[in-house]
């Protein structure tokens, strides 16, 4: 076949490829549609049996579990289940947007790593909002303001994040959900940044924290600045030729911001875990973790009370943490993930007897494991 002949052979088999494409694009948009269609019947079925004065509450964390759930599982690829998922996943945010988009305040400023979670669990379609502190996110959803909040809640690096476990001690807010984010760290510069002149680096202090060998290896002798989040350290360099910044690459797009180097975090599994905050519990999806809050005086045996319950009902501990109360001196407060939903009988069980051992008992939330 000659160069020209095989040249056409390819162009007559592309356009058939293509022809079937945009045929099925239809049927795509076609069936998108019908299924919008479909979602806005639910809202009216909705409205119509609230209760006078009630406000419809047209978003589901545990339906919207099931569905994506229900798509990974009966995946049959090409496409991997998360990519899938993640279609699915801004199908579904675009279906209730057109009832009403959620709100979401989330930990600023723009171009953090918690507005990536933020998205990551209520689709582009959400309307977010960016807050200056932890605080002000639980304030933000308490006042009404907006429907849910997202805070960091730990790293896998670097531990939790002390300020958001110390708002639910005094908040009412429910966990309604949780996000997992891996954590990519890059060094940005800006235009103006003398390459051989860096002697300082911006960055959130968990972050700097994430990429300290790298830092240790790399810019030994620059001095490391601890700002109020990576996004702030991003705006910092604008105009400082001598200062670098670390963030993630929303950040850098944001900013304008060139990568320097890629993926320096010293851990390469870095990853974080977000919580949506929310006035309403969440019902049971099938595949969920509960979160409470226990205070304990602190005497000997208090630990092993306080765990032997969950052995004994056969209840899976996924996480538990200390801190200390900020009421009596020596209390102390646990922090205590684990697999299942309080509507679940073990769970009661287990519950009812830490309730009897703890000086005080705070259930934070039932909400679907994380999907994506
Ligand atoms: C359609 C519903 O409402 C919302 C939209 C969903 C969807 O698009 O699949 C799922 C749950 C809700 O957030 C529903 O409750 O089924």
């Amino acid at each position: 076949m000659s160069e020209s002949e095989s040249s056409s052979t390819e162009q007559a088999q592309l356009g058939v490829l293509r022809d079937n494409i945009d045929a099925l694009d239809l049927q795509i948009a076609e069936l998108i549609n019908q299924r919008a269609g479909l979602a806005q019947q639910v809202a009216q079925v909705k409205h119509q049996f609230a209760q006078p004065g009630e406000e419809v509450v047209y978003y589901r964390p545990e339906r919207e579990a099931q569905v994506l759930r229900r798509i990974m599982e009966q995946n049959k690829g090409p496409l991997h289940d998360e990519e899938l998922a993640r279609l699915f996943r801004e199908l579904m945010s675009a279906c209730l947007a057109l009832e009403k988009p959620t709100s979401v305040a989330y930990l600023g400023p723009e171009g953090t790593f918690t507005e990536q979670a933020a998205l990551k669990h209520f689709g582009h379609s959400a309307m977010t909002r960016s807050m200056p502190a932890i605080g002000d996110v639980f304030r933000e959803v308490e006042a009404g303001v907006v429907q849910y909040g997202v805070v960091p809640v730990e790293n896998s690096t670097e531990g939790v994040v002390n300020h958001t476990l110390d708002n639910f001690m005094t908040s009412g807010l429910k966990i309604c959900g949780e996000v997992e984010l891996r954590i990519h760290q890059n060094l940005l510069i800006s235009d103006v940044t003398k390459l051989d002149g860096i002697t300082r680096i911006y960055s959130h202090s968990q972050s700097l924290a994430q990429c300290r060998q790298w830092l240790d290896t790399h810019y030994p002798l620059a001095e490391r600045v601890a700002v109020n989040s990576n996004a702030e350290a991003a705006r910092r360099i604008k105009g400082e030729w001598h200062s670098a910044a670390i963030a993630g690459e929303l950040a850098a797009q944001q900013y304008g911001l060139t990568m320097l180097s890629e993926k320096i975090e010293d851990q390469p599994d870095n990853s974080t875990r977000f919580l949506i905050i929310g006035a309403e519990a969440v019902p049971a999806s099938g595949d969920d973790k509960t979160s409470i809050m226990v205070a304990m005086k602190n005497e000997p045996g208090a630990l092993h009370s306080l765990l032997q319950p969950f052995e004994e009902f056969g209840v899976d501990l996924t996480r538990v943490e200390t801190r200390p109360s900020k009421t009596g001196v020596w209390s102390y407060v646990f922090f205590i993930d684990f697999t299942g939903h309080v509507e679940q009988e073990s769970v009661k069980q287990a519950l009812a007897k830490v309730h009897g051992c703890a000086s005080d008992l705070k259930i934070l939330g039932s909400y679907p494991k994380a999907v994506l």
